[in-house]
């Protein structure tokens, strides 16, 4: 039975997933976190980023945080993205590539249009707290 007609208030009968229950969970986002950095870590123009950087901690940490922007679990205990990046001067080519990066490793796990643009938009909304070479 579905709650097709709009019947005021009542709470939806039929649960819509969210876009961490439709990519898969935990095990599709750590799959798509590892690939991202391989990718990242490929890439000579943002691999000496890395350097000296503590992975496993931040791929943790990266983990918790695509989670949270799917709609799955809220438990990122990271530091907050400004704190994070600030003492890197990133400039807004390195940003456009560490996104593209993203996108590949989410179009190569198969994971829905939809999903990745929501994803995309959310990461370009903090363009502005990672970013801060140039930009003064
Ligand atoms: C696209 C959006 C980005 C997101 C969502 C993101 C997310 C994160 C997160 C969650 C952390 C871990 C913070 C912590 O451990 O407390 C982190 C750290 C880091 N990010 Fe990003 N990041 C982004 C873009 C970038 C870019 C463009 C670069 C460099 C080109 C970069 C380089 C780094 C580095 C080197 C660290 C480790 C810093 C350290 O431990 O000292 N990130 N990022």
């Amino acid at each position: 039975m579905r709650d097709s007609a709009s019947s005021g208030t009542d709470a939806p009968i039929t649960n819509t997933p969210s876009d961490y229950e439709r990519i898969g969970g935990a095990p599709a986002v750590r799959h798509v976190v590892q690939r991202f950095y391989e990718l990242i870590l490929a890439d000579p123009q943002l691999a000496p980023f890395f350097d000296g950087v503590d992975m496993p901690r931040l791929k943790r940490h990266q983990v918790l945080l695509i989670s949270q922007v799917l709609g799955g679990p809220a438990e990122y205990d990271g530091r907050d993205l400004h704190d994070a990046h600030a003492h890197l001067r990133i400039g807004s080519d390195d940003f456009a590539r560490v996104v593209m990066h993203l996108v590949t490793a989410l179009r190569e796990a198969d994971v829905a249009p939809d999903i990745i643009d929501r994803v995309g938009s959310t990461l370009v909304a903090h363009e502005k707290d990672i970013v801060t070479a140039g930009t003064l």
